[in-house]
């Protein structure tokens, strides 16, 4: 049995549950991993100079054994998020410390921890065994996967699932992740895939359309509202392209900083007319590594004001970290929000506290989604009220390409990766609710 008969038993339209449930499983498989004994790889080079491509590898690997509550899913499709570029050039740590410190939580726990690690943080695809105790999938389903994995066995996660202390992203805090041909993840992870949708669109939006909703819409993150002046760093890239969608289908003002012409036209497209580019406009916020420059705040502020009609910043939308969380701090109107949940220029932030305490500011940490923030995402593209914003797809092989791709930020939107799918624009299942979304759907192709 090899994986090739699992595609097409995909592919057949007569293919019943019975019959995935009987496919016997392969024993090993395709996956894009990267080489615990290659973690030193990069040592001494600047992180610009750390190449994805000369540590991502193609691997066959076994099939992992399946546990309670999980689930095993032929992956179609996956995408390429920031954090499969982290693991790859081993910043800021290595994530085989993670797949160890997981690997001695339980028994069952230590199949995490192995000399490779097979990443990848968002699926599209097809159930194919469950595990004992669970009810709701069967094989068969037309699945996207979410990446939060907790435990839940201790009560500070209850409430919110964020919080639990065993809270883990799949594939790049656990080992057996989407960039492969199959997966393993927790049933919990499992949600309906859009059925307007191609697999490779489907594998899009999931990590990051889930945590620009927890921290732009969600009360757990700035709560945004009608109305709302929005700065949205990066606002065509993975995070932006979401947090710009969510801010226009709430009514509220997004004003979105990207770096060149090219991508003030897709937020155009988008439908946000607050542009704001900061390459052309040449904003230089530090003087020095150590100095920041409060006159390129204000000039940064001047301009923003000049797109608001006079109003200043209700929600900055954070992920550029060092290079950006002064200006953020600054251009924040009082009592705003500065909501943040990464530091891709460096985590080290500096700003003016002066600005923060007097004025009323907040800053609120965010990180991916809980659970039900993670379905009520996946739910607004099931609806055809949010759209993927993939621009690119490549093959499994050409993942490291891909993942270079986005750490020179040579991307646009998303990067999708086939994996079991042979083409693109498979396993659309709604034609009528595709036609409706075509436009929105491909805004970001080939751009
Ligand atoms: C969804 C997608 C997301 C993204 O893309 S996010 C971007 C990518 N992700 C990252 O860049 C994050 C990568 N992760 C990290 O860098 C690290 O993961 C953290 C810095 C987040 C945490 O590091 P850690 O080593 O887990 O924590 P410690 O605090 O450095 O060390 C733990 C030790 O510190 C003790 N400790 C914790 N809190 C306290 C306290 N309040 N007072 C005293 N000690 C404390 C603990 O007990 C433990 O101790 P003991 O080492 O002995 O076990
Ligand atoms: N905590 C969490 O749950 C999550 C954290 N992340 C983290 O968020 C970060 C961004 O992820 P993602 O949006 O997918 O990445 P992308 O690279 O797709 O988009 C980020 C965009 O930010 C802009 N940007 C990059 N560097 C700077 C800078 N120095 N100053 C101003 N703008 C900058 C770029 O846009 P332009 O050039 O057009 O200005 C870029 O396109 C990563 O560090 C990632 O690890 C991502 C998802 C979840």
């Amino acid at each position: 049995m090899t994986v090739k008969d699992i595609l097409a038993a995909i592919q057949s339209p007569d293919s019943t549950s019975e019959d995935f449930a009987a496919l016997p499983l392969p024993e090993s498989y395709r996956a894009i991993t990267v080489h615990k004994d290659e973690t030193e790889m990069f040592a001494g080079l600047a992180t610009r100079d750390k190449d994805p491509r000369k540590s991502i590898h193609l691997d066959d690997v076994p099939l992992p054994e399946l546990g309670p509550g999980e689930a095993l899913v032929a992956v179609m499709a996956s995408s390429v998020n920031y954090n499969s570029v982290w693991t790859s050039i081993f910043e800021p740590l290595s994530t085989f410390g993670f797949l160890e410190r997981y690997g001695r939580t339980s028994e069952l726990a230590k199949r995490h921890d192995l000399p490779y690690h097979i990443i990848g943080s968002d699926l599209a695809g097809v159930v194919l065994r469950t595990g004992p105790g669970v009810n709701s999938w069967k094989p068969g389903d037309e699945v996207v996967a979410h990446c939060l994995s907790v435990e839940l066995e201790s009560s500070d996660g209850h409430n919110d699932t964020m919080l639990d202390p065993e809270q883990r992203i799949w594939g790049f805090e656990t080992n057996f992740g989407g960039l492969a041909e199959i997966a393993l993840v927790k049933s919990n992870q499992l949600m309906p895939k859009p059925d307007h949708l191609s697999w490779e669109e489907a594998a899009a939006p999931g990590l990051v359309n889930s945590t620009a909703y927890r921290q732009l819409v969600s009360r757990n993150g700035a709560g945004m509202k009608q109305g709302d002046n929005v700065l949205i760093w990066g606002a065509s890239g993975g995070l932006g392209s979401y947090a710009t969608q969510f801010a226009l289908a709430g009514g509220a003002n997004p004003i979105c900083v990207v770096s060149s012409d090219q991508k003030a036209e897709i937020c155009r497209k988008m439908g946000a007319e607050a542009i704001i580019d900061r390459n052309a406009e040449g904003y230089k916020f530090w003087k020095d590594e150590n100095t920041q420059d409060p006159k390129e705040w204000k000039r940064f502020g001047k301009r923003i004001r000049e797109l608001t009609g006079g109003e200043d910043i209700d929600i900055v939308f954070e992920h550029p970290g060092r290079e950006t969380f002064g200006a953020s701090v600054f251009v924040t109107r009082k009592g705003g929000t500065i909501t943040t949940c990464a530091s891709t220029s460096g985590y080290m932030h500096q700003y003016d506290n002066r600005y923060l305490w007097m004025s009323l500011k907040r800053i609120i940490g965010s990180h991916f989604a809980n659970y039900r923030e993670a379905w009520e995402a996946n739910r607004l593209i099931a609806k055809g009220k949010i759209h993927p914003t993939l621009s690119k797809t490549y093959a499994l092989e050409d993942t490291g390409q891909a993942a270079y791709d986005v750490h020179r930020n040579l991307h646009q939107g998303k990067v999708g990766v086939l994996c079991l799918a042979p083409e693109e624009g498979l396993g659309v299942r709604d034609h009528e609710k595709r036609a409706k979304h075509i436009d929105a759907i491909n805004r970001f192709r080939n751009v």
